[in-house]
This record gives structure tokens, C-alpha cells and sequence, in this order.
């Protein structure tokens, strides 16, 4: 049974939908993230699944259990915001306790539980400070602290580390990722950032104004987009109108602006005339008269050098409102006449909606 069900729930405001026919599970142990742009609903829902918004339709069940008309106070979840919310005028200590207390825990429970998550958040030694004396990461292990001492069915987190410089961001974020799989926290995470999303999740919910536009692993999610919101949304993609016709044997022959390819795809294209995208890794730099499959030209107009790898901006040049963005592992020689070959495996071309 999943630990938590969310069944064709929507919320309205007026006659906006911040939420729309939202169906999705968390297992047992399972990292959920809630990913899209600013507005698409995701603290909607988490405010939902915490109760402090009630759906006009649908259930969200808990642990096997409607909670629809249960109060946030009595349902078992904990929220980890953005801004700590930390109690400012309780020590650390305290602040991790808090949850503890009002839920009656027995005194020595809750020191044994403190001491287990100082020591998890490598806090014993901040553990008289008081928030103002720590530095966000820091805070940001208090706040995880007193969600996780409560032993919650599910934990909410909502944007966590957007607060935190880069460098911490990426610590923080695989020390969450490790703890709630250590002690098999079922967790739901929202977030914007799709590098946070595709680093931290076994399951990415793409978010599109109320709408769920995709649900699968970040693996999925990056390789088999099925719209050109989540191509577009995760990562970069090339995306043009094509015509597809089937060769059998999951190949197929797509016709566009780039010239005649062969795509090899397990998916069948939802219509004859449908958006397909690569990614910018994906094209391979060749010579003229290499025999590799699905050859294209572009025109350089600009490279960008990131140390890894380089950056290639272009453009087709018989089409030069296309614009085309792609990755090389070792920064190109840029012949005098800008044009540099290219070829595509044929996996990696994916059909996404009907044009
Ligand atoms: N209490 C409310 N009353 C009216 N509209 C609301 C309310 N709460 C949210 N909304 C609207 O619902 C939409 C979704 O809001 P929500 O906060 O869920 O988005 P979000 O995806 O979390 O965005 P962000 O990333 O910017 O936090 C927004 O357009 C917002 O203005």
C-alpha cells in the first residue's frame, strides 16, 4: 500500500485551477519530487497533502486513511519550508523538540531522539546555539531535524535550499537525499530546479499550470519527455515540427528541417506530424564523408567554453531562424566558413505531442 495516495484532486481559487485532476502515489521510503515553474501549484498541493488548503475534489489518503477532513495538526506529516521557520527565540535543542513536545512524547524519548538526530545532523556541538548564531546550512539541519524527531508518515519540503549559496546547496541536497533513504522517510519535495529534482528523486511529478504533464524517474523524465513542456522545462532541447512514417521495427523515417533521419523509438508517435527533440549532447561531431547515420550541418554562431565541455549555439543554414544548441565534449576546430557536421543516433530522437 502506498504511504501516500493523492486521487484526482483539484483544487480551485475562483475560477483558477491551482490544482486539476492531481493523481499520483509515494511508496514507503520514496523521494517524490513536485517539479515546474513558479505558479504551476506545487506548494498548492503540498499545502493539500499538509491540510492546510481542502480539495474540492478528489481524496488525499494517508497511510490508507481519507484525510480530507482530518486538521494539519492531526494528520502525521512535517514541513520543512524555505525559510527554516525556525523558533527564534528557542536554542537548537529546543527547536528540535518542539514537535515532541506537543505531541506528548515522554521526556526520555524525546532526549533520545534529540541526541539520535544531533548527532545524525552533526549538530552536538550547536546544540545550545541559538538560530541566529548558525549559518543557513546549518538552520537548514535544524528545521530537517525537527521535522524528522517526529517520525512523520510523510515530510514536506518546500523549496529547502533555495536560500543557500550554490556550493551548500549541493551538499545539503545529498545529505537529504541520503537521510531520507537511511531512515526510509517518505518524502515530497517541491522544487523549480530541475537539476535539484533530477539529482535528488526516484520520482519526478512535472508540474504545468494545475496539471500533471509527466510522471517517471529523472532517467525518464530527461531521455523520454512526452510534451515539449517537460523537454523544454528539463535541461535543453532541440525540438522541431516533423513528419514521421513507420518503417517497422520500432524504426522510423522523420522528415524536418534538419533533413531525413531514422529514428529508432519503442514509443509510437501520437500522429503523423508531431514535435521531436534531441539533446545537445547527444549530436556527435563527424567528418563529410563518414558513413555515420542522420548527418546534419549547422553554422556556428557562437561557442561558450565550460572547462568539461563547450557549448555550441548555431544555426541550420538554409533555415536561419532555427536555432540550435549543442554540447561537445572537446572544444571544436571552427573551420573559416563556420559549418561543423554532425550526426544523431537514432535513439536518441524523441517524438513528443502532435503538431
Ligand atoms: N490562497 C490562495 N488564493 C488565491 N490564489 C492562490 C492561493 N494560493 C495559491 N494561489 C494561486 O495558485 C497558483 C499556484 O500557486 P502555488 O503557490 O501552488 O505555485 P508554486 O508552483 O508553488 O509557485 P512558486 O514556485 O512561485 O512558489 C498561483 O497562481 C497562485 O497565485
Amino acid at each position: 500500500m502506498a504511504k501516500l495516495e493523492i486521487k484526482n484532486v483539484t483544487k480551485k481559487f475562483g475560477d483558477f485551477y491551482a490544482a486539476k485532476d492531481i493523481t499520483f502515489t509515494a511508496e514507503e521510503g520514496e523521494f517524490v519530487t513536485l517539479l515546474g515553474p513558479s505558479g504551476c501549484g506545487k506548494t498548492s498541493l503540498l499545502k493539500l497533502i499538509a491540510g492546510f488548503y481542502q480539495a474540492d475534489e478528489g481524496e488525499v489518503v494517508i497511510g490508507g486513511n481519507n484525510v480530507n477532513f482530518v486538521p494539519p495538526e492531526k494528520r502525521n506529516t512535517a514541513m520543512c519550508f524555505q525559510s527554516y521557520a525556525l523558533f527564534p527565540h528557542l536554542n537548537v535543542s529546543h527547536n528540535i523538540c518542539y514537535g515532541l513536545q506537543q505531541k506528548n512524547i515522554a521526556k526520555d524519548e524525546q532526549v533520545n531522539r534529540l541526541n539520535v538526530a544531533l548527532k545524525q545532523m552533526d549538530l552536538e556541538m550547536h546544540k545550545l546555539k541559538m538560530p541566529n548564531q548558525l549559518s543557513g546550512g546549518q538552520q537548514q539541519r535544524v528545521a530537517l531535524a525537527r521535522a524528522m524527531v517526529t517520525r512523520p508518515d510523510v515530510i514536506l519540503f518546500d523549496e529547502p535550499l533555495s536560500n543557500l549559496d550554490a556550493k551548500l546547496r549541493e551538499t545539503v541536497r545529498f545529505e537529504i537525499k541520503q537521510l531520507s533513504h537511511q531512515y526510509n522517510l517518505t518524502s515530497i519535495y517541491v522544487t523549480h530546479d530541475q537539476a535539484e529534482a533530477l539529482a535528488m528523486s526516484d520520482k519526478i511529478i512535472v508540474l504545468n499550470k494545475g496539471s500533471i504533464e509527466q510522471i517517471g524517474t529523472p532517467l525518464e523524465i530527461y531521455h523520454q519527455p512526452v510534451s515539449r513542456f517537460v523537454a523544454d522545462f528539463i535541461g535543453v532541447a532541440n525540438i522541431v515540427e516533423a513528419e514521421v512514417n513507420s518503417l517497422g521495427n520500432d524504426l522510423y523515417q522523420v522528415r524536418s528541417i534538419f533533413g531525413d533521419f531514422v529514428a529508432k523509438s519503442n514509443k509510437k508517435p501520437a500522429a503523423n506530424r508531431v514535435y521531436i527533440c534531441f539533446r545537445p549532447e547527444d549530436a556527435v561531431l563527424c567528418e563529410a564523408n563518414s558513413s555515420e547515420e542522420n548527418q546534419f550541418t549547422v553554422e556556428v554562431v557562437q561557442t561558450a567554453f565550460m572547462g568539461n565541455l563547450t557549448e555550441v549555439q548555431a544555426i541550420l543554414p538554409n533555415h536561419s531562424d532555427q536555432k540550435i544548441r549543442l554540447q561537445l565534449t572537446k572544444y571544436p576546430n571552427i573551420p573559416a566558413d563556420k559549418r561543423l557536421r554532425f550526426s544523431l543516433p537514432s535513439s536518441a530522437i524523441h517524438f513528443l505531442e502532435a503538431v
